[in-house]
Order: structure tokens, then C-alpha cells, then sequence
């Protein structure tokens, strides 16, 4: 696991890869899936490990763009579609974390017989997802390694606390 403080949980890509291989290992066998299809934008990173893994080379996405409407994200709207059979069924639907549930909620819509995995999930999502591999307090703020960038920090003794 990476490491939290104040709710606030830090994924390195060390970590974010031996998640991602250990959701790609839970969808074997391979010769199930016709293609995969990643939520872009979060979703890609963990598309691309996935397919991978399960040597699969038909890769997909769709863009979606959530608004801020009352300060609730409830707003989803399709950038892109997807080019896939027509409920999806035979595909793996990749993103990195289910959160309020909303952006899987819209493509579930869209694609009701597909599959459908994150990486991480919080409990208001959490039904949502057909697998996940950590799931996360609701209050919890996930950052990704693609967000962030190492730094310095005071050793303990210098700080003042
Ligand atoms: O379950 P929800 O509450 O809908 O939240 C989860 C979504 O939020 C994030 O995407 P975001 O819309 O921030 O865009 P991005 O993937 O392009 O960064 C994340 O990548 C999920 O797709
Ligand atoms: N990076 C990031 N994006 C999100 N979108 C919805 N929830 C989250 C989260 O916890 N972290
Ligand atoms: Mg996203």
C-alpha cells in the first residue's frame, strides 16, 4: 500500500502497478475478453497494464467530463464513444477508482453488459463495480502518482511541532 495521512491516501507507481497487475490477474482468463476499454482520462494508465498482462491489444476508450452542479459531481457527459459490440458485452470497462458512483453509473447506461473494474473504490461506488482491488474511506483523497511529484521534507527533528 502507499501511505495515508488526514484522509489524504498517496499512490506511488510502484504501488498503482502491483494493484493494477493484481486486478489484471483476477480477470483470467484472457480469451474472455474481446477488448478492454479505458475511462479516460484516470482510467488509461491502468488500461494500458491490463492489456498487458493479459496480452490483449484491442484497446478502447470512451471520455466522459463530470461538472460541478450544486458542489456534486452528478453531471456526466459523453466526449467520446466507444467503438465496441453494442451492450459491450465481451469488455473489460478500466478506470482507476470509483468514487460518488456517477461517471460508472452514466456508462453502465451505456454499456450494461460489459464488465466493469477499478483499481480503487470508496463504499458509495462500491456496488457499482463487477471488481476492485482497495477500497478507501469515502472521506479519503486519493492522489495518483501522475498528480504528484517528489519532494524534499524537514527531517522530524527540524519541523516545528
Ligand atoms: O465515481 P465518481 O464520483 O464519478 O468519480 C470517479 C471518477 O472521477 C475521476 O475522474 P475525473 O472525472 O476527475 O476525470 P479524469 O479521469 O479525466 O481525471 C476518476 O478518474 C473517475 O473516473
Ligand atoms: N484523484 C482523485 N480523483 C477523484 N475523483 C473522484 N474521487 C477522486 C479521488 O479520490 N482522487
Ligand atoms: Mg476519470
Amino acid at each position: 500500500m502507499g501511505w495515508h495521512t488526514n484522509r489524504e491516501f498517496f499512490v506511488s507507481w510502484e504501488e498503482l502497478h502491483r494493484a493494477t497487475k493484481e486486478l489484471a490477474r483476477r480477470q483470467l482468463p484472457a480469451e474472455q475478453w474481446q477488448g478492454i476499454i479505458a475511462v479516460s482520462r484516470g482510467g488509461l494508465v491502468p488500461a494500458a497494464i491490463v492489456a498487458r498482462e493479459l496480452n490483449i491489444r484491442l484497446v478502447e476508450s470512451v471520455c466522459v467530463s463530470s461538472y460541478d452542479h450544486d458542489s456534486q459531481r452528478d453531471k456526466v457527459t459523453l466526449l467520446k464513444d466507444v467503438h465496441c459490440t453494442d451492450d459491450g458485452e465481451g469488455f473489460l470497462v478500466i478506470d482507476d477508482l470509483v468514487d460518488t458512483g456517477n461517471t460508472l453509473k452514466f456508462l453502465r447506461q451505456r454499456l450494461p453488459k460489459a464488465k466493469f473494474i477499478t483499481v480503487y473504490a470508496k463504499p458509495a461506488g462500491m456496488d457499482l463495480v463487477n471488481d476492485y482491488v482497495a477500497d478507501l474511506e469515502q472521506e479519503t483523497w486519493i492522489h495518483f502518482p501522475w498528480d504528484m511529484h517528489l519532494h524534499y521534507v524537514e527531517p522530524l527533528a527540524g519541523q516545528d511541532n
